[in-house]
């Protein structure tokens, strides 16, 4: 899929490994909604996208994705305003061991909310024209975090369904390609969450064994998990795909060994 002309919705999009996805869209002539429960964040970061892109390309929805009802009236807005939508990046996380379920509801629940959004306005079931669908998991799913049991669990979940419904898509001639993106350790402001007893509860007696381990394994800049998420969007052969993003291997994809049914 080139780029020009499309439309994306970002979940996240106010800051981090979001905004650096928008300002990669908008480089490549797409437009954008930021969607985020950032208010202020988020009016600031499109201020700046309209500086740097010019106005028209971007707008900033303020959006709880947990809120089943705001997360469709983004969706509508974001047709509303650009005339369709083409790309979805269900992007946005929490680290909270503390309130578990926060972090089920945003990391696993919401990307389930919006990849089915997503599909009402760009699947072919729906009378659509097709589109991308991009969810975001993490390294965590690969080297489980016993500092962060149950954001691993998210993660784990996003690339289950995200396989799975890629296959339905593919089934059910959708028109639609869904993948899934696994970075390691990525410099944003979600990193010092695992410094707050309110985020990491029982498990920030472990930041410094975290620590160690973003010292071993590197800290990515969000511009290369961009990078990788416009691959995952213009690559048509790309359905279904588990993209890891590491310091070591850059970006790779995950391979399954096939069952023999
Ligand atoms: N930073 C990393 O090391 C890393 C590594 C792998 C995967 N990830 C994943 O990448 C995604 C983005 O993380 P990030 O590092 O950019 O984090 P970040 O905290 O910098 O940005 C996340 C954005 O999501 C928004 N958000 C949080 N809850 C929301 C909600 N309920 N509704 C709407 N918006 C909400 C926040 O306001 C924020 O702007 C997350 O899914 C995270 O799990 C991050
Ligand atoms: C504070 C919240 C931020 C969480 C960010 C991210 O989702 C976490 C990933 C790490 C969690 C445990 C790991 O080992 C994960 C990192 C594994 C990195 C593996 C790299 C392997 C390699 O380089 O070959």
């Amino acid at each position: 899929m080139a780029l020009h002309g499309r439309v994306a919705l970002v979940t996240g999009g106010a800051q981090g490994i979001g905004r650096a996805v928008a300002e990669a869209l908008l480089k490549n002539a797409a437009k954008v909604a930021l969607v985020d429960l950032n208010k202020q964040v988020g009016e600031d970061c499109k201020k700046i996208l309209d500086q740097e892109f010019g106005e028209g390309n971007c707008i900033f929805l303020q959006c709880d994705v947990t809120d089943r009802g705001k997360l469709q009236d983004a969706f509508e807005s974001t047709v509303q305003e650009f005339g369709k939508l083409d790309i979805v990046i269900n992007n946005a996380g929490i680290n909270n061991e503390k309130n578990w379920e926060k972090t089920i509801e945003v990391n696993l629940t919401s990307v389930i909310k919006g990849t089915y959004l997503a599909l009402e306005h760009m699947s072919k079931e729906h009378g659509k024209d097709g589109g991308v669908i991009v969810n975001v998991s993490s390294m965590a799913a690969f080297l489980h975090s016993p500092q962060q049991p149950v954001y691993t669990a998210t993660k784990y979940g996003v690339i289950g369904f995200t396989r799975a419904m890629a296959d339905a898509a593919e089934e059910g001639n959708y028109g639609v390609r869904i993948n899934v993106l696994c970075p390691a350790f990525v410099d944003t402001p979600l990193l010092q969450s695992i410094e707050q007893e309110d985020n990491m509860g029982k498990f920030v007696k472990y930041k410094d064994v975290f620590k160690e381990k973003m010292h071993k394994f590197g800290v990515l800049p969000p511009s290369l998990i961009a990078e990788g998420t416009l691959r995952l969007i213009t690559d048509n052969s790309l359905n279904g795909a588990v993209m890891k993003i590491t310091c070591s291997k850059g970006i790779h994809f995950h391979t399954y060994e096939a069952l023999s049914v």
